[in-house]
């Protein structure tokens, strides 16, 4: 007798039909062994058709969250494609980080053997928080001691990254973090710190209501860590 599939009880466990996409992604993830945190990236377990499927199955979700918040979305003229929009709002947009590959990153020879600090920024930070998915929308700076013997990126595939990291429900300490792993990975320059500024809406439009606080943190790599001077030249170079 063939085992019983579990998401879907009455259908075999290797068959598919009926069973929501999103249970699909998450046994591939549970096979690898694989976190699916909110600030993760799941793109490349996705397959052909698997975004246009979970848009459908969040939309449906969506639905019934209007439906037990009594909105009347059958004859509400403003809420009738809400349920659609916000699916698509959060899967190709502002969540997009989660489910779109890494972006290319164009690198060029270090042809010149630099190794001077290079500061880009600021660079606009719109991502949301993991606990109320409220949104944060902040800047960032980002220094770079390059290494005379490996390659330099292409100045915007910064904010690329940036982008990338950010469009996914984060925590800003969490967020700095990941960005500078990235960065480390991709360039591996001999330094790399990182400063972000953000206001984060959970704490102004909701709870406290505080609307000029903000939260600063920073990431220190490589030299940047050894070397007082050069963090403090990196400081004293970021417009306050
Ligand atoms: N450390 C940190 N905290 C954050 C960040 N974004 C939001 N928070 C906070 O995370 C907490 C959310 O958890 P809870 O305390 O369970 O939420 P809550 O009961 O709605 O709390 P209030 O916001 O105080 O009304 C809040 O204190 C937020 O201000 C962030 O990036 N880093």
């Amino acid at each position: 007798m063939s085992k019983l599939n579990p998401s879907l009880p009455g259908l075999p466990a290797d068959s598919e039909e009926g069973v929501p996409v999103s249970v699909r992604i998450r046994e591939r993830l549970r096979e690898q062994q694989r976190r699916f945190n909110a600030n993760d990236n799941i793109a490349d377990v996705l397959q052909p058709g698997d975004l246009e499927a979970l848009l459908d199955e969040v939309t449906q979700k969506m639905q019934g969250v209007l439906d037990s918040m009594v909105i009347d979305t059958a004859t509400d003229h403003n809420t009738g494609n809400t349920a659609r929009r916000v699916a698509k709002m959060y899967l190709t947009e502002v969540f997009k980080g989660r489910y779109l590959p890494q972006p290319a990153i164009t690198e060029f020879p270090n042809a010149e053997r630099l190794n001077e600090l290079m500061i880009v920024g600021p660079i606009t930070v719109r991502s949301a928080c993991s606990h109320h998915l409220c949104p944060v929308i902040g800047k960032i700076w980002i220094g770079v001691l390059p290494n005379q013997n490996t390659n330099v990126i292409g100045l915007s595939k910064y904010a690329r990254l940036v982008e990338w990291v950010m469009a996914r429900p984060q925590i800003q300490e969490e967020a700095v973090v990941q960005l500078a792993d990235l960065i480390m990975e991709k360039t591996q320059p001999d330094g790399l710190a990182i400063v972000m500024q953000a206001s984060h809406f959970c704490m102004s439009w909701r709870g406290v209501k505080e609307m000029d606080s903000r939260m600063l943190n920073s990431v220190m790599r490589g030299v940047f860590l050894k070397d007082a001077t050069l963090r403090r030249e990196f400081l004293s170079l970021i417009p306050k």
